[in-house]
């Protein structure tokens, strides 16, 4: 039997993935039997069938059920005869590789890049905007002046979003450039598949042919050592070519746990640059500027005054929460026809804003402090004024203030009681301190991320 419908799934997968991941990944398939509730898809690659398997099988299987299909199993066939679809590359192939050097380009797929992620809408504020300028400047595709260059930072801080958009970036100045961009699972995945399918010489020569490599997520393949071992000498075949590459993690190098020291060290070579957590001015202007984005799909509705300026001082955790907060408001308030204000906010995200604010406790944030500085908790917070004690403190009111929603009066409350007026001097001072001391500041980094993490 064969699968009926193959059209109407198509135009319902379409609606669901988005175009570029159809155009990507749906359309070059090719329907073949359905045997005892098994549909065999046909794919031009098995790295092809393997993705498409992994991110999208749940849904195809819906959508061929939903079409009157009993399917409880979908099986990817390499298609022996080239369809006039898998002919051509697939687009996000052609985004990056647009002239691929002919051996290359056969084999050659790039994970997809999102339409989102681009340099014009990523908004720069104080804390990524060296990682943007260092991205920016890869970007023009000019000789390689540090190699390679590693963006690092928590999670949701846009290092997935600043790749995308070098990429693009990239293929729209330099389209004779052949770009890979893959996160560091894809990497390890091919390898894999390559070493199953004997076909290293293949592997080695489509990475080895790559003008721009580009790896998300390299934190990944620590504690993997072969895939370390392939990467390694990716790396340096690429470096000594001198093609620029490009690497995203969640932290630094040198903190990547289970990653071999020679990796780590070449990892080093180059400019590591950091997206710090973001601040409030940043959080606004990112809200802001998804406003504009909302706005095109809901016209008529209006955000009343404030509403931006609350939710960029109560989401503190990551500019993905923030973003999916403003989509909820935006769809929730056009269903119940309210205009957007504090109430609709209270209650729409009440879970959202409940979550950030159990996150990081007062408590929390002295015990780590203390502990940083290897003081005990009832020094730091109790009367003595010696400096040892004095400075940690005030870092731990500062961190309150900054990272809680707790007012100057309550942080002086559990700080001994003290006057909220001490708190503002102390956070004051360390904001001077940040900027005027580098170790300050580094502490003040180091203690971000560990409650943040
Ligand atoms: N400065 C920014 N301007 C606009 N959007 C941003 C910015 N930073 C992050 N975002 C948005 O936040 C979301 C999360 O970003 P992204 O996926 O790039 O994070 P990430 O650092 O790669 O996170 P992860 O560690 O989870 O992979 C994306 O939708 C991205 O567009």
């Amino acid at each position: 039997m064969t699968l009926d419908h193959w059209g109407e799934i198509k135009e319902r997968l379409l609606k669901t993935v988005g175009q570029n991941n159809y155009t990507t990944w749906i359309e070059p398939l090719v329907p073949g039997a359905v045997e005892d509730g098994i549909v065999t898809l046909k794919v031009p690659t098995n790295f092809f069938g393997n993705y498409v398997s992994q991110n999208f099988s749940d849904l195809i299987l819906h959508e061929i059920n939903a079409t009157g299909t009993d399917a409880t199993r979908l099986n990817f066939a390499l298609n022996q005869q080239p369809t006039p679809a898998a002919e051509k590359p697939a687009p996000a192939a052609r985004q990056t590789s647009a002239a691929a050097k002919p051996a290359a380009n056969s084999q050659l797929s790039t994970a997809p890049l999102d339409p989102r992620f681009s340099f014009d809408n990523f908004v720069v504020g104080k804390p990524n905007e060296l990682a943007h300028a260092a991205a920016r400047r890869v970007a023009e595709g000019g000789p390689v002046t540090f190699n390679p260059l590693f963006l690092y930072g928590g999670v949701g801080l846009g290092k997935t979003h600043l790749m995308h958009a070098i990429a693009r970036e990239l293929h729209e100045r330099k389209p004779e450039m052949n770009v890979l961009y893959l996160s560091a699972e894809q990497f390890m995945y091919r390898f894999v598949q390559a070493l199953r399918d004997r076909k290293m010489m293949d592997f080695k020569e489509i990475f080895r042919s790559v003008d721009v490599l580009m790896v998300d997520d390299v934190q990944f393949i620590a504690g993997k050592d072969s895939t370390q071992e392939e990467f390694f000498h990716t790396f340096n075949a690429l470096v000594d070519q001198h093609k620029q590459i490009i690497i995203s993690a969640d932290r630094a190098p040198g903190e990547i746990k289970d990653l071999e020291d020679r990796v780590k060290s070449r990892l080093q070579c180059g400019l590591i640059v950091d997206l710090h957590p973001t601040d409030y001015e940043l959080r606004l202007g990112i809200l802001q500027s998804k406003v504009d984005v909302q706005r095109k799909t809901y016209p008529d509705l209006e955000v009343a005054d404030g509403v931006l300026e609350f939710l960029a001082h109560r989401i503190t955790s990551n500019v993905r929460v923030l973003e999916g907060a403003l989509t909820r408001l935006f769809a929730f308030a056009s269903l119940v026809g309210r205009e957007i204000d504090m109430g609709l906010t209270q209650d729409c995200l009440a879970d959202v804003l409940r979550a950030s604010e159990r996150k990081i406790s007062v408590e929390e944030i002295q015990r780590k402090v203390s502990d940083h500085y290897n003081i005990r908790l009832s020094d730091m917070i109790g009367p003595k004024r010696l400096r040892s004690y004095a400075r940690p403190r005030q870092v731990a009111m500062y961190l309150c203030k900054q990272m809680t929603s707790r007012s100057l009066p309550e942080i002086g409350r559990r700080f001994g009681g003290r006057d909220h007026t001490t708190v503002m001097h102390g956070v004051r001072r360390i904001e001077e301190l940040k900027v005027s001391d580098g170790q300050i500041a580094e502490d003040l980094e180091l203690l971000r991320r560990a409650l943040e993490s």
